[in-house]
């Protein structure tokens, strides 16, 4: 963490008033009208105070200096003091209905904007815990951040032109107080907006174990995690660590309360004192007969707006500082970047994918020394089936991540049908390519939703989604439903029903059907279903795309046998075999030994459960 960030000047403070003009303009965009009229409410109200006061003052002075005059000298400035007062009344009102409408407009177009971004990030960035801190910093601590600096900024020039106001009416009486009424305001500010900037500098400290803390909660309050939860008592467990993280927040936002409170108090006193004194000269000046009645009430009522307003000055500087430093989380997660393969407007279209080629791909993962993937090269052509197989950690869906354009920073070229897969526009690429990866979505929306987001154009084409659906072989299953397929599935909504993990897996092969894509990738279906179905499945999709590409991966290495045109046999990171599933056995070498491996443990499997 950058230490410099930490150390508190006012050239700081000052600095921090830079973002408002970016500020400015998001909330511009987002009501200009209302931004007017709040603004000018704004200025209205730092005025009001010191009008009030003289008001106030002529009222009192009138009824003094009147006795022997009519009352009409007493009545007209006191028809003005009414008439103030209600106007007053009526901006503050007007005033926070104007905020509180804009308020919600701008919270949900940040909402929205923070979304927006999301959407350009690549697998990568979510995979880097320094993007996913910035992204959850934004959405939770900054939102309310632009309307704050907003608000402060008019703060500040309304509380500005109150102090302005009311000086001159006490300059009017000794300049030298003025002095005095002003110094203890100015150290308190100092002093709390250290403490608003050590408060920030835990809170961003505190990033990556909110985050775990979080992750806490969640697992205890969700279904996903509930039965292994359930089954292997980790209740107490997790309990235990969100406890311990709670803790350790709880003791530091203590202790930051306790000397806050200790300061203001001191600073209260002092500043008690200091009143008291210029209150004693005031109301001694009034004994004497020094000055009138209504200029004692308007010196102490100036005496008292002075101080509200230093005080509101000041913390307003200290206030906007703090808010800047959450308002730099925003644009820089607002502003970062979009990576340049998203960027490229003039990338280029492609009708089809014929070819996808490896020429020597080496791969890390950003957050890793060691290499995932190694000088892997290979061709794969319209119309081939081609099978990845390999143990765990050999580098099978990692492959498939690269080939479907999610990490760009590999060496090597990746190329399809002959140009480089970082030229081609990403989303023609996505659009040609049918994908089930191992931890596919289980969309908690109705079972239309969940085979329509394969191809959004065609959520309402009941026969195209049937076509689908027959694909996957999931016409049985579907129809059972019970409301078919606008069947709501999951568990977090009313009427929804839960599927089997082989049953999603065919909703996720249905949805990946709906697409017209050039090729298909199967990514380990057999995790959720029988070895019977993955047979059909595997063979059912290389019959239906037999003039397309197709990519399976699986470890049931028999089920890939008769379909595969190539088998590549990956091991730590290298493409160590590669030929026909007859060719690799005669060689005798890795693939033989996984392939024979397997039938021995079916075997195995099968003398057991028939014994
Ligand atoms: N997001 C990631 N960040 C860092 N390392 C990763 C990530 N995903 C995978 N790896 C690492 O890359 C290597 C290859 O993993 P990969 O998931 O590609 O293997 P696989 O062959 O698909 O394994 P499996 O058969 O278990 O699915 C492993 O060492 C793994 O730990």
């Amino acid at each position: 963490m950058n230490q410099e960030m930490y150390s508190f000047n006012l050239k700081d403070a000052i600095k921090s008033f830079k973002s408002f003009p970016k500020v400015f303009k998001l909330l511009w965009s987002v009501r200009k009208l209302h931004l007017i009229l709040i603004s000018m409410f704004y200025i209205i109200n730092g005025m009001l105070p010191a009008v009030s006061i003289l008001a106030t003052q002529s009222l009192l002075n009138a009824i003094q200096t009147s006795r022997d005059k009519e009352f009409i000298y007493v009545l007209y400035p006191l028809i003005v003091y009414l008439g103030l007062n209600s106007f007053g009344y009526i901006i503050l009102q007007l005033n926070s209905y104007l905020q509180s409408i804009f308020r919600i407009d701008l919270n949900y177009k940040m909402s929205v904007m923070i979304l927006d971004k999301a959407k350009t990030l690549s697998l990568s960035d979510f995979e880097n815990s320094e993007v996913y801190d910035k992204l959850r910093r934004a959405q939770n601590e900054a939102i309310e951040r632009p309307y704050a600096v907003f608000s402060i900024v008019l703060s500040l020039i309304s509380q500005f032109l109150g102090l302005i106001s009311s000086l001159a009416i006490l300059l009017y009486w000794k300049p030298w107080v003025i002095l005095l009424v002003v110094i203890i305001p100015i150290i308190s500010t100092i002093y709390m907006a250290k403490m608003g900037h050590l408060q920030y500098k835990i809170e961003y400290g505190r990033s990556q174990e909110r985050r775990k803390s979080w992750y806490l909660n969640y697992l205890m309050t969700n279904d996903i995690a509930f039965k292994e939860i359930n089954i292997y008592r980790l209740g107490d467990y997790l309990i235990e660590g969100y406890k311990k993280l709670n803790k350790k927040f709880i003791k530091q936002d203590k202790k930051i309360i306790k000397k806050r409170t200790l300061a203001s108090f001191i600073f209260e006193i002092l500043d008690q004192i200091v009143g008291g004194f210029i209150l004693y000269l005031i109301v001694k000046s009034a004994y004497i007969g020094e000055i009138l009645l209504g200029n004692t009430v308007a010196y102490i009522r100036s005496l008292s707006n002075i101080k509200g307003n230093m005080e509101g000055l000041l913390s307003s500087i200290s206030a906007m500082y703090q808010n800047n430093l959450y308002i730099k989380q925003l644009f820089d997660f607002l502003e970062m970047p979009v990576k340049e393969e998203l960027s490229i407007s003039d990338s280029i279209q492609i009708e089809e994918i014929n070819t996808i080629e490896l020429m020597d791909v080496s791969f890390k993962y950003p957050n890793r020394r060691e290499y995932a993937l190694r000088n892997i090269s290979f061709k794969i052509r319209k119309g081939e089936t081609i099978s990845l197989v390999g143990e765990n950690g050999s580098g099978k869906s990692t492959l498939i991540k690269l080939i479907s354009g999610f990490y760009h920073d590999y060496e090597g070229e990746i190329l399809i049908n002959g140009v480089s897969i970082k030229k081609i526009n990403k989303e023609d690429l996505g659009s040609k390519v049918g994908i089930i990866f191992q931890d596919f979505n289980r969309y908690e929306l109705t079972c239309r939703e969940n085979i329509g987001l394969g191809n959004i154009d065609l959520i309402d084409n009941d026969i195209k989604l049937q076509e689908a659906i027959d694909k996957a072989y999931a016409r049985e299953m579907v129809s059972n439903l019970p409301k078919g397929i606008d069947t709501q599935l999951g568990v977090w909504f009313d009427e929804g029903v839960q599927l089997s993990g082989g049953q999603w897996q065919r909703i996720a092969l249905s949805r990946a059907f709906l697409r017209n894509a050039d090729c298909y990738i199967l990514d380990e279906p057999s995790a959720s279903l029988d070895p019977v179905s993955e047979h059909e499945i595997f063979r059912r999709t290389s019959d239906l795309a037999k003039d397309k590409i197709s990519i399976f991966i699986s470890h049931r290495l028999y089920n890939l046998r008769k379909i595969s045109s190539k088998v590549l046999v990956l091991k730590e990171g290298k493409l160590i075999e590669e030929g026909t599933h007859e060719e690799l056995m005669n060689l005798n070498k890795h693939y033989r030994y996984l392939y024979d491996l397997q039938n021995a443990i079916d075997l195995v499997d099968d003398i057991e459960s028939i014994a």
